[in-house]
């Protein structure tokens, strides 16, 4: 039997280690995309619609395979936040989330591109940073691991002295909830543990 071929719409070298965490043979394959969103949605609706687009313009472009796509956000007291534009829009984020809770949603779309069906979800975690002065973000914002990250922290690299604790699944912080992914995969034929491993 063929095996199906998977590709993961994203540009971002967390998701790609994530996925290689999987054991998942898969290609990288990123397309841009519109990434303005109507205000009036909510976090998970931001998450799943713009997860949606970014695998469908992979999806459109191949005749078979799974496509997976997924998108980052950090919300804060209802505000939404995504990569910083500046280190002083970085230093803004990382003053609202420290001594504070917030929550990480990550939407996940997986399209079929052999019949278009398409199972699109999202996961959200909550995260708990601990008090830190601004001298602290300061030098924090200085080693540039703020910039293109959701909510300027990394769970991963240095972020990880501001974070006292989180509730929920910790892949899904860094940018692609894995074990959302291996059920979506599952109703997909893909198993991820199993033999029939791609
Ligand atoms: C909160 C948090 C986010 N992030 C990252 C994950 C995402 O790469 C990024 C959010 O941006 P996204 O827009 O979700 O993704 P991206 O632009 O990096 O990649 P692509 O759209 O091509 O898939 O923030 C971390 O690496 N660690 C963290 O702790």
């Amino acid at each position: 039997m063929l095996l199906l071929p998977i590709y993961l719409a994203s540009s971002s070298p967390r998701r790609r280690e994530l996925m290689e965490q999987m054991g998942l043979r898969f290609s990288v394959v990123s397309r841009p995309v519109d990434e303005t969103v109507d205000e009036k949605l909510s976090p998970e609706e931001v998450v799943k619609s713009l997860s949606a687009r970014k695998a469908l313009a992979v999806s459109r472009e191949i005749d078979r395979g799974l496509v997976i796509g997924s998108d980052t956000v950090v919300v804060w007291q209802g505000k939404i936040m995504g990569k910083p534009v500046s280190d002083a829009d970085a230093l803004d984020m990382l003053r609202c989330l420290q001594g504070n809770e917030h929550s990480v949603y990550s939407g996940l779309a997986v399209i079929d591109a052999s019949d278009g069906r398409m199972v699109c979800t999202h996961e959200r975690t909550r995260v708990f940073f601990r008090p830190a002065g601004d001298d602290e973000l300061k030098l924090y914002v200085n080693t540039g691991e703020p910039m293109d990250k959701a909510g300027a922290y990394a769970i991963q690299g240095r972020g990880a002295v501001f974070v006292s604790g989180i509730e929920g699944c910790y892949s899904n912080v860094v940018g692609l909830p894995l074990f959302l992914l291996a059920s979506v995969l599952k109703d997909f034929g893909v198993n991820v543990l199993g033999s029939d491993m791609n």
